[in-house]
């Protein structure tokens, strides 16, 4: 009855007080969870090195404290038991460090990257290999440096673990239970105190790798959200918000990018200059709404005409449009002109007031890079090129000099 309260109490203070935070709303997502796991993962592999200098830590000090002692004149509590730990605690410390110089840490990468029942089981080997260490100190009625090392041990696994519950208790629960049940076997009766004080460590850890779990899920969250907002940012920063193809932002950074990498290309980029006819009358006639249509009917006959995964179609402005071909001949540039204007004819679009024809038609300009010419003179080029399509009556394509 007062356990079960207790019991209650404690669930209260836990889940109330330390994981309010959690009970925000918050969508997870296979992306989300993908960067959990990865995030997990990176914080285990700096958690491999962290308990690597608890360990080379650890080593030295049970080495150093049984010197220091002799070199003290006094005797720490000896016995074969003793030479045991310290041959073992020897063999350890050699074992760790030559690991460290082997691969200067890149191990610990490797490690982290391991399937988490796998690293679960190194995690209770090396468990058990301090369980037996804390019992053969206490054994030897080492008892405060036992506990201490104890203490420093499960707390250190807490700070490196608490990202996996599975990996953490794999590695507390043999450092806790072996030397108590060592105890029980070979030096009964156990001491209640210590058995208390095992319970009251417990007690801390799960109560503290609860409060930096989290924490930890908080901070991916956090990082999630954040990361969803920046792609939002870049979208639009990006994006046309009519059409939802690239921009002239987007455009003036890849043609720029292109033409810095044209020296190492066979092909210099090309850009298509796009103009639809008559716009103004279609806009006129039909209205701004339809007119808006239209432009989106012409941008998915644009994406469908160019498809090259290194191509770019961008809105220019307004009712002009440009295409950026990243590795094509003068001549695959024009057949692609053609495809385009194809694929604007087959929309259909009725047009009443063009002058061309009884449909929206386009008129284009091609230009292709020349070696040292600046962006401005490529694009004047290609609009050159427009002008001309537009003075010899429209729905054509004109090759820049
Ligand atoms: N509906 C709509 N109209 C736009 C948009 N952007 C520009 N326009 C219109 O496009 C028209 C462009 O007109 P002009 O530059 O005279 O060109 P045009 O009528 O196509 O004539 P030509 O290019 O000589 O064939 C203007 O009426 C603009 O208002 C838009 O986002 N939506």
């Amino acid at each position: 009855m007062v356990f079960g309260k207790i019991r209650t109490l404690l669930k209260a203070v836990i889940d109330d007080y330390i994981l309010q935070l959690a009970r925000v709303n918050f969508r997870e997502t296979p992306e989300y969870h993908a960067l959990l796991v990865r995030s997990t993962r990176s914080a285990l592999s700096s958690a491999i090195r962290w308990l690597w200098l608890v360990g080379v830590t650890c080593s030295s000090f049970i080495l150093t404290q049984r010197e220091i002692l002799s070199l003290e004149g006094m005797q720490s509590n000896g016995g074969p038991l003793s030479e045991y730990v310290h041959r073992a605690t020897l063999f350890f410390l050699v074992l760790l460090l030559v690991f460290a110089l082997l691969s200067r840490f890149h191990w610990a990468k490797h490690i982290g990257a391991l399937k988490n029942n796998m690293l679960a089981a190194g995690f209770a080997f090396l468990g058990c290999y301090w369980g037996l260490v804390i019992f053969f100190m206490s054994a030897n009625q080492q008892i405060i440096f036992s506990m201490s090392l104890y203490f420093i041990l499960i707390f250190s696994s807490l700070a490196a673990l608490y990202v996996s519950a599975l990996c953490l208790y794999s590695f507390v629960v043999p450092v806790t239970l072996l030397p108590l049940i060592a105890k029980l076997i070979y030096f009964p009766p156990v001491n209640v105190i210590n058995v208390l004080g095992v319970f009251v460590a417990l007690f801390l850890v799960e109560t503290g790798r609860r409060m930096l779990s989290h924490w930890f899920i908080q901070a991916i969250r956090q990082e999630y959200t954040n990361q969803t907002y920046a792609a939002a940012l870049d979208e639009i920063a990006h994006s046309d918000p009519l059409t939802r193809i690239a921009n002239r932002r987007q455009f003036d950074g890849r043609l720029n990018k292109l033409i810095t990498l044209a020296p190492l290309s066979n092909t210099p980029p090309t850009v298509i200059l796009i103009d639809v006819d008559y716009f103004k009358k279609y806009n006129d006639r039909y209205g701004h709404l339809m007119g808006d249509e239209c432009l989106v009917s012409v941008t998915q006959a644009l994406t469908r005409a160019v498809r090259n995964a290194g191509d770019l179609v961008a809105r220019y402005g307004g009712e002009e449009f440009v295409v950026v071909l990243s590795d094509v001949t003068l001549e695959r540039a024009q057949d692609i002109a053609v495809r385009i204007k194809t694929e604007i004819n087959s929309l259909a679009i009725p047009h009443a007031a063009s002058d061309v024809a009884d449909h929206v038609t386009i008129s284009q300009g091609i230009a292709q890079w020349r070696p040292g010419e600046s962006v401005e003179k490529l694009l004047s080029r290609a609009d050159s090129a427009l002008y001309r399509s537009k003075e010899q009556g429209r729905n054509r394509f004109s090759v820049a000099d």
